[in-house]
């Protein structure tokens, strides 16, 4: 459905060259919602304005469905738009407008004929749950309800391709769920296909199919959401799903377990699935006749998978822990020894 090649963009300014995207190559699927995560600077907001064009890259293509959209005309792109439409941190909602003409107004562009508009209109404001506040103005809504407008107004014209630029980042954590829901409803309902850019991990886990993490303008690590969080390779994941899971406090405690426990080895063990339920760790635990301290636990969910994690300190020597390790590698359980 969309296909990047090798793109790299590169803004000319008077003191210098910035690199803000660096030879990034990724597809994403039909129906499928992708997620582009990094950190302030990372270069997200540019690539995500590769996806329809408002910035043309300095060097590879951009493939959504037959278009190549870095060689598109200007009249051909703005209509190709229209059917990869996008949301944005702070709605971008026209302010002297009502609820009902926000929404209409791609409509009205596109020259679409006023009763099928009125029509069109009152489809979405119901899919997006704000009947009865046809008639508002924004500044009489909340940030969830704006975004909602948002969204609809990127739904009018029927894209194929929603792009949501931090769209729930200017959101309190409640909201920020409620709009997620709502952009995998929209998905489901009208298999659009969604690409997000956002700098929170939580938005990855709880709607993603796949993610890309970005830094320095490249992407370092790519893959299905379950895979990122259960196993990251690279430091910018790791920090990412870290600061996910926040684990803050487990960290500081480690110091004063090591005292407690001072033969005790710490050890994290990651679950997935339907492994995150069953007592096998215990079972294994009660085999080889081990003490355990559980420390700290968590379990999360992603889009269709739990999974999580114990932290427990446990007096284990070097063989028995090898023998552990492997029989719970038997059942998916993953076993890492925190550093001493
Ligand atoms: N129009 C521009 N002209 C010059 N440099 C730019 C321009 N747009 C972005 N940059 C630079 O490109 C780099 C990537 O910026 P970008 O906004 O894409 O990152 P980001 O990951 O979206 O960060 P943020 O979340 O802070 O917006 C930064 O160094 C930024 O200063």
């Amino acid at each position: 459905m969309i296909d990047i090649r090798n793109v790299t963009k590169i803004f000319k300014t008077k003191s210098a060259d910035i690199q803000a995207v660096d030879d990034v190559s990724m597809n994403v699927s039909q129906g499928e919602i992708f997620g582009v995560i990094g950190y302030s600077g990372a270069g997200k907001s540019t690539l995500i304005r590769l996806f329809n064009g408002l910035e043309m890259p300095s060097s590879g293509d951009v493939v959504i469905g037959e278009d190549v959209i870095s060689s598109m005309s200007k009249p051909a792109l703005r209509k190709k738009r229209q059917k990869v439409s996008m949301i944005f941190q702070h709605f971008n909602l026209l302010w002297s407008r009502t609820v009902a003409e926000n929404i209409s107004f791609p409509l009205e562009i596109a020259g679409v004929p006023k009763k099928e508009r009125q029509k069109k209109v009152k489809e979405l404001v119901e899919l997006v749950g704000l009947s009865g506040r046809e008639d508002n103005y924004p500044s009489q809504l909340s940030g969830g309800q704006k975004q909602r407008v948002g969204i609809a107004r990127a739904l009018s014209n029927e894209p194929k391709v929603l792009l949501c630029d931090e769209a729930t980042s200017a959101l309190d954590p409640e909201t920020t769920d409620e709009v997620l829901d709502l952009l995998v409803k929209i998905r489901d309902e009208m298999n659009l296909t969604i690409v997000l850019i956002t700098h929170e991990m939580h938005v990855i886990r709880k709607i993603c199919d796949r993610a890309a993490v970005m830094e320095n303008g490249r992407v370092v690590e790519t893959g299905p959401v379950l895979k990122l969080f259960q196993n990251p390779e690279h430091s910018v994941t790791k920090r990412f799903v870290k600061d996910d899971i926040n684990d803050e406090e487990t960290a500081l405690s480690f110091d004063e377990v090591r005292e407690l426990f001072p033969t005790s080895k710490i050890l994290k063990f990651g679950f997935v699935g339907s492994q995150s339920k069953a007592p096998i760790v215990s079972q294994v635990v009660k085999k080889y006749d081990l003490d355990l301290n559980i420390l700290s636990g968590n379990i999360k969910r992603t889009n269709n998978e739990s999974y999580g994690h114990l932290f427990v300190a446990i007096d284990v020597d070097d063989g028995t822990l090898q023998r552990l390790k492997a029989e719970l590698a038997d059942h998916d359980v993953t076993v890492e020894v925190e550093d001493q």
